[in-house]
């Protein structure tokens, strides 16, 4: 039997690595004493892959978007991006923010300009490209209308809209749908990985849940609690597009595989803590 295009293309392209990151150490200093975020992380990040990263609370898994994201900076190590150091933000990645982070007296349709403004785009191109972005998340009627006029979903797309305008290299996701229900949080996964198989950007999607990391990534990131270490990089090899048939994913003997096994070592991380703080 042949490899499917997809798969094919996948391993061809997860030979180049895009993000390095060697040994990185990041403490922040507290008035209660040190904490210590991460401790000699190492992970290799493939061209257009779609990873997850999962953990328990606190392990630093915001730590370490930010800091491929250049908004905070390690203590010890190095990120790189295309072989380049990373030493702040640049137009080669964006963000989206669980809390959505847009700004509340703007409209939608500006606050998806904002990443080409903040670049210089003139006004009519950018409200041209903005626009394109908006109507892929399906918001063309609302754009015109202010982030208190939308429901958390809706919010949501508009952050999505705008990390994807500005077309990043890389997109960051930091629990982008953990605020949202069940029904809306299931519909936005299938947008996103639409779109991520339309884009091919590179996505590194931080979420607390299992089955989240599962039915989205290529690799699922498992971290270990602080201080945060890369424990495992899980391959998941369910067939994409994923949402393409109303079977779900979760059925397949490939999910139910990967979860139980995900669960196995999160269990023991977390029987640790409690042991450790009796
Ligand atoms: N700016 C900061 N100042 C002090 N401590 C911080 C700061 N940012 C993060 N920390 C601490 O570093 C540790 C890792 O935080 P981080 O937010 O990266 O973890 P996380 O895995 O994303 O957590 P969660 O899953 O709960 O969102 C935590 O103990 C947190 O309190």
């Amino acid at each position: 039997m042949t490899a499917s295009p997809i798969k094919e293309r996948q391993s061809v392209e997860r030979q180049e690595r895009i993000i390095e990151i060697r040994g990185v150490s990041k403490t922040f200093r507290g008035r209660h004493g040190d904490v210590h975020a991460l401790r000699d992380v190492d992970l290799d990040i493939y061209a257009n892959e779609f990873i997850t990263v999962l953990g328990p609370s606190g392990c630093g898994k915001t730590t370490l978007l930010r800091l491929i994201a250049g908004l905070t900076k390690p203590d010890g190590g190095e990120v790189t991006l295309g072989g380049k150091r990373i030493t702040g933000p640049g137009p080669d990645r964006s963000m989206v923010f669980q809390d959505f982070a847009l700004m509340p007296w703007a409209t939608v349709l500006t606050n998806v300009a904002f990443g080409l403004q903040v670049r210089g785009v003139a006004k009519s191109e950018r409200q041209d490209r903005a626009m394109e972005y908006v109507r892929m998340v399906g918001l063309e009627s609302f754009a015109r209308s202010y982030p208190h006029e939308l429901s958390g979903g809706m919010q949501q797309r508009v952050g999505i809209a705008r990390a994807l305008a500005v077309d990043p290299t890389v997109l960051l996701l930091d629990e982008p749908f953990s605020a949202l229900d069940e029904q809306t949080r299931r519909l936005l996964q299938e947008q996103l990985l639409q779109m991520w198989e339309a884009q091919r950007k590179t996505v590194v999607f931080v979420t607390h849940s299992i089955e989240e990391a599962v039915l989205l990534g290529d690799r699922v990131v498992l971290m270990s609690a602080r201080p945060g270490r890369v424990g495992r990089a899980v391959p998941v090899s369910l067939s994409r597009p994923r949402f393409e048939s109303v079977d779900s994913p979760e059925g397949s003997e490939e999910f139910m595989a990967v979860t139980r096994d995900l669960w196995q070592s999160l269990r023991a991380q977390a029987a640790e803590a409690v042991e450790t703080s009796v």
